[in-house]
């Protein structure tokens, strides 16, 4: 039962927006906004429970299934749990006039009261300051180039003893949050200089706070009744002048590419689903980096296979672009060797059956960082296979943690 409110007084969108995640963090709810790849709109999620978002499931994709926002960690333990905000207020900038409102919500009378009023009395006062949630996880180790280059070895190692065929390793980094710095304005300035990415900022308890500009799809389901996912690996920095279709690639990036749309594939296998579409790899730029990216296709009106989409799902994540091949052995590794807590980083996120059902729009959760209150947290991880060299490893994790990190100069 959903009803449309209209929004009371003249504000501009990104005020309401602010408005909006005001009320969900002095009421401790959690929040997610996020604007689509090559979209103009922002949209926001609110659930009027924090405890109805926790949920161990990964979501089902279907059209029936409950509307909300996803927030999943890599690995899902009780220090990072798994989220599905309930879409109990939905707002869209594209109709900055409106706000969806769940009147069937736990709480939500109350609630949507509240909200009311707090929209009526904030319209008229000055945007009061954010307190966002914060991670009640200890701020994670911090490899410097020494240790980060001894796993990448140990890495290398692991595939020369045939343990592993390709390993993802990772690291976070810090940088401090410069004067005045404004996530909400962080989150919009994402959203300017990423046209193509999925950017996001999440708010939740237990969660803490995560903004990135991802470039690579997990599953996504679209109204017109295609299923869509991509392999996405090989990293090299974008040339100055250069267009992405004029980029050479080794053989390792080929490699690193080919094991992880060789992987979509046997998941497809083992749905015995034989009739996808498969276009590159092609060359595509994000951020100041290139990646190598074939795209799968599954047109759902044509193979009817209605639970695609969920099914696909549970057998990617965590795919071979954050985990490795064979997988179980490399998340293995990973648990092992990497020596720190991934948390929401290579995670997936991202709007289901939002704003109208039929629609699931789930991304991995790279370029990004969590929020604590003096600094950001920065992620970044790198393909290796048995041609891998530590400090170019490093190197391509510092390109990507630029991508979000841009916002934290200014
Ligand atoms: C793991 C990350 O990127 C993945 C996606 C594209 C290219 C990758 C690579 O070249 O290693 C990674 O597999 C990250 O950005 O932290």
């Amino acid at each position: 039962m959903r009803r449309h409110l209209t929004w009371p007084g003249p504000a501009a969108a990104p005020e309401r927006l602010r408005q909006l995640v005001a009320f969900a963090l002095q009421h401790k709810l959690p929040v997610a906004l996020w604007r689509l790849p090559n979209t103009e709109a922002v949209q926001l999620c609110l659930s009027f429970s924090a405890e109805a978002a926790l949920t161990g499931l990964t979501p089902a994709l279907e059209p029936t299934a409950p509307a909300g926002f996803a927030f999943f960690p890599f690995r899902d333990t009780d220090h990072n749990p798994a989220l599905f905000l309930p879409a109990d207020a939905v707002f869209d900038t594209e109709h900055p006039e409106l706000l969806q409102v769940n009147e069937a919500a736990e709480g939500a009378a109350t609630l949507a009261h509240a909200l009311l009023e707090w929209l009526n009395s904030s319209a008229e006062q000055p945007a009061p300051a954010l307190s966002w949630h914060v991670s009640p996880q200890p701020v994670p180790h911090m490899a410097p180039p020494e240790e980060y280059a001894a796993l990448v070895r140990r890495s290398v190692e692991a595939i020369e003893n045939g343990e592993v065929l390709k390993v993802v390793s990772s690291r976070a980094a810090s940088q401090p949050l410069p004067p005045h710095f404004d996530a909400l304005n962080a989150f919009l300035e994402l959203t300017r200089r990423y046209p193509t990415a999925f950017c996001s900022l999440v708010s939740a308890p237990g969660a803490g706070t995560w903004l990135g500009a991802t470039p690579e799809i997990l599953a996504q389901v679209t109204q017109d009744g295609k299923f869509c996912t991509m392999a996405l690996a090989g990293t090299q920095p974008l040339q100055q002048g250069h267009k992405p279709s004029e980029a050479i690639w080794r053989q390792k990036e080929i490699e690193e590419q080919a094991l992880v749309a060789r992987y979509v594939v046997s998941c497809f296998k083992q749905l015995r689903l034989r009739d996808y579409q498969e276009t590159g790899p092609r060359t595509v730029a994000a951020g100041e980096v290139l990646h190598l990216r074939t795209d799968f296709m599954v047109d759902l009106r044509k193979v009817p296979f209605p639970t695609l989409g969920t099914d696909m799902l549970r057998l990617l994540h965590p795919t071979s672009a954050v985990g490795g091949m064979p997988r179980q052995a490399a998340l293995d590794f990973i648990e092992k060797h990497e020596g720190y807590d991934r948390a929401y980083y290579s995670g997936f996120l991202g709007p289901v059956n939002l704003p109208q059902p039929g629609a699931a729009h789930l991304f991995v959760n790279l370029r990004c960082f969590q929020l604590r209150p003096t600094e950001a947290i920065l992620y970044a991880g790198t393909g290796l296979t048995i041609d891998s060299d530590p400090a170019r490893e490093w190197r391509e994790t510092e390109l990507k943690l630029r991508t979000a990190g841009a916002i934290l100069h200014e």
